[in-house]
């Protein structure tokens, strides 16, 4: 991946090139740091060792003998996200569908719109205990029974060495990949967590752990030497500077869904404290026509992340007669495209708003996998200047135990709590 931090400086925030100069030292000391950890394969680190350590061989194994039109993936958080991105960014050969969530009238429609006689199931779950997670397999498994299909046949586990999921593989003697140790979900997209689904989607895994490498390869100890370093001590910066929210914005549909995946690892990361950044999601050129005018004209609080693929296929615009339009007719929408991308960029830096470009060569394996391990490893050297637990995320426990209790799943305190809201309803 390429970054261009160029935009970040001397804007409304008052970054300068010397405060990057300055930081670099604590750069230098926080990849001392992270490489450490990589070598004692510590909790997290571990992460930025998966191109290395990450074997597709069980993962090819698991897959083959399948050849499903549908894959439902049953996750959430990091054990659907990663997949997500995956296939959404390079296109896939089966129907993926991802039930990670439990609205039940969404549930509903995704397994009736599945024959569900041609679909395999990937159950994810690094804990083996997430309620959503276990509860939309309990229903999946229940409709494949009434359809006479038979679930153990088409069902495939990846979840930690204990855990319901863990129990339920041995039961079922049902296949199981492993969630590799000291891999937090929101960091295990290029692990079995991302890449079964990747693998019956058809997508080049040894490419895809080419590009993550070759971004790892370009770990250094100075920001002016690392794609990676560089966004994530640029964000970082902008952030003691004022920019609470990093609104990343990719200039391609099929990196919609990256969005969403970079949005959990930021925040899950860095939300700790009373600090963090708040990622937006938004999407070139789609949202210059909803969210710029905010990101021009607001609040002086967050930075914009442009990211684009540098090729990709074209589509032509017709030669037109009407009226004004004749500019575009013989153009092309990718010349569009990158007129918007670059007009947009400049705008926000016209306004004194800070934003960086972050480009991949194309949207393909390779380039996907530099994109996801570049973001990954920005986010480890962010939290590593920030003095913050990159790896943790203690502060979703209080709504999961409170949810358990108010289900008649144990005694707890936070359920409680619950039934003491503050009430003033207006009708
Ligand atoms: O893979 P699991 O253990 O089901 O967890 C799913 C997600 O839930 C979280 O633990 C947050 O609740 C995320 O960190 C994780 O990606």
């Amino acid at each position: 991946m390429n970054v261009d931090i160029g935009n970040a400086l001397d804007g409304d925030l008052g970054l300068a090139r010397e405060d990057l100069d300055a930081l670099d030292d604590r750069v230098a000391d926080a990849h001392e740091r992270i490489e450490r950890g990589r070598a004692d394969a510590e909790h997290g680190y571990a992460a930025l060792n998966l191109p290395d350590t990450c074997d597709p061989a069980p993962i090819r194994e698991a897959a083959a003998g399948f050849d499903p039109d549908h894959l439902l993936t049953v996750g959430i958080g990091g054990s659907a996200l990663g997949a997500a991105t995956l296939t959404d960014a390079l296109g896939s050969r089966v129907d993926c569908r991802y039930l990670d969530n439990v609205d039940p009238v969404w549930v509903e429609s995704i397994l009736a719109d599945v024959d569900l006689s041609a679909t395999v199931v990937n159950v994810v779950s690094r804990s083996g205990t997430t309620a959503e997670t276990l509860s939309n397999f309990l229903v999946v498994r229940e409709a494949m029974e009434r359809a006479g299909v038979d679930w153990t046949e088409r069902t495939v586990v990846t979840t930690g060495e204990s855990g319901n999921l863990r129990a339920m593989a041995d039961q079922h003697d049902l296949p199981a990949l492993d969630v590799p140790d000291g891999v937090p979900g929101r960091f295990s997209a290029l692990s079995t967590v991302g890449l079964f689904a990747a693998e019956l989607a058809g997508v080049d895994l040894d490419a895809l752990l080419a590009g993550a490498a070759a971004e790892a390869d370009r770990l250094a100890g100075s920001l002016f030497e690392s794609p990676a370093y560089a966004y994530g001590a640029t964000t970082y910066a902008l952030a003691e500077r004022g920019a609470v929210t990093n609104a990343v914005m990719p200039y391609a549909e099929s990196l919609e869904r990256f969005a969403e995946w970079f949005a959990q690892l930021w925040a899950e990361s860095l939300g700790k404290d009373g600090g963090g950044q708040t990622p937006a999601r938004a999407l070139g050129a789609t949202d210059q026509h909803s969210q710029l005018q905010l990101y021009r004209a607001g609040p002086a609080d967050k930075l914009v992340t442009l990211v684009r693929p540098r090729e990709s296929d074209d589509l032509a615009i017709p030669e037109t007669d009407l009226e004004g339009l004749s500019y575009l007719g013989g153009s092309s929408l990718g010349e569009l495209l990158d007129a918007e991308f670059r007009a947009t960029e400049a705008s926000l830096a016209a306004a004194g708003r800070e934003n960086v470009r972050v480009e991949l060569d194309r949207v393909d394996a390779h380039g996907v996998g530099e994109l996801l391990y570049g973001m990954e490893a920005a986010c480890v050297l962010y939290g590593e200047l920030a003095g913050v637990s990159t790896f943790t995320q203690p502060a979703v426990e209080w709504g999961k135990k409170a949810a358990r209790g108010l289900l008649g799943g144990g005694e707890f305190a936070e359920a409680d709590a619950v039934s003491e809201k503050r009430r003033l309803e207006v009708e």
